[in-house]
């Protein structure tokens, strides 16, 4: 459903990637793997058409971006970004009814209403609905943002994607859990996700593929097992780690240390 070929992107003479080869089939959750600044929010800000450099191409559902109709776009696709704005002068309601612009004018309808209720329900912001997002704490604005996203995916289309940077930032513990949940529930139904993250074991227990990536270049791309073995883990990562197995998942679980 989404090819890239030979993605690379430079800024200041700085290689940030370096011609990567990458594929995400329908259903995969993937998640994009590597240490500080190895380039995972820059390649998927490619992926999901934000930054562009000549040469690259990428096709979605077998079409160029360029060639999808730019109202019908966000219906298919929507991203989370790391960096979300912190000062919004609304409600939570409001801001993740922000999520369905791309489906009215001026009034949401009915649907909009219970897009906007069904992604509150996912991300447990039901109880916030009334209150001013600027007075939330930074881990009930993420699952606000989270929600909104959500919301914009609500809809009948099939094989949908989401580009989530970092999504678990600022989440306890519980709400890390059911995100990754709603997000493998999305996978499961046909959609696929792309998603950014630093927890190793999360990534293992949760993704279909690992896209690991050092210094803007690709390490590997392949199934949680074969990429998170101990002697890439510590190499990528420049510290020592050991592998065992989680005894309640049965997934690899790295120590570090
Ligand atoms: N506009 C730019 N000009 C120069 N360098 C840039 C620019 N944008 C990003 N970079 C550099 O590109 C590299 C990759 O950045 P990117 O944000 O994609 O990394 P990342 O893997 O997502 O890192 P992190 O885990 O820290 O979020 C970094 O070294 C960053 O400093």
């Amino acid at each position: 459903m989404l090819q890239a070929k030979d993605i690379s992107y430079n800024k200041n003479a700085f290689n940030i990637i370096d011609a990567i080869d990458f594929e995400c089939n329908q259903g995969e959750l993937i998640g994009i793997l590597g240490p500080n600044g190895a380039g995972k929010s820059s390649f998927l800000s490619i992926l999901a058409n934000e930054f562009h450099q000549k040469g690259n191409q990428v096709i979605f559902k077998n079409n160029e971006y360029k060639k999808w109709d730019s109202k019908e776009l966000p219906k298919h696709k929507a991203k989370f970004s790391q960096n979300n704005n912190s000062d919004i002068p609304l409600k939570v309601f409001d801001v993740i009814m922000m999520g369905r612009y791309p489906y009215f004018d001026n009034n949401p309808s009915q649907d909009d209403e219970d897009a906007v209720l069904y992604s509150m329900k996912k991300t447990d912001t039901e109880s916030l609905s009334n209150f001013e997002y600027n007075h939330l704490s930074g881990g009930e604005k993420q699952r606000v943002h989270l929600a909104r996203v959500i919301a914009q995916l609500e809809n009948r289309n099939s094989n949908k994607i989401l580009f989530l940077d970092e999504p678990l930032n600022n989440l306890d513990v519980l709400h890390q859990h059911n995100f990754l949940k709603y997000i493998k529930e999305f996978t499961n139904r046909g959609n696929s996700a792309l998603v950014v993250l630093h927890d190793l074991n999360l990534a293992a227990q949760f993704t279909d593929k690992i896209l690991l990536l050092k210094k803007g270049k690709k390490v590997c791309f392949d199934s949680p097992i074969n990429v998170l073995t101990q002697e890439i883990i510590s190499d990528v990562y420049n510290y020592p780690c050991t592998l065992t197995t989680n005894p309640i998942t049965n997934h690899p679980l790295i120590i570090f240390g």
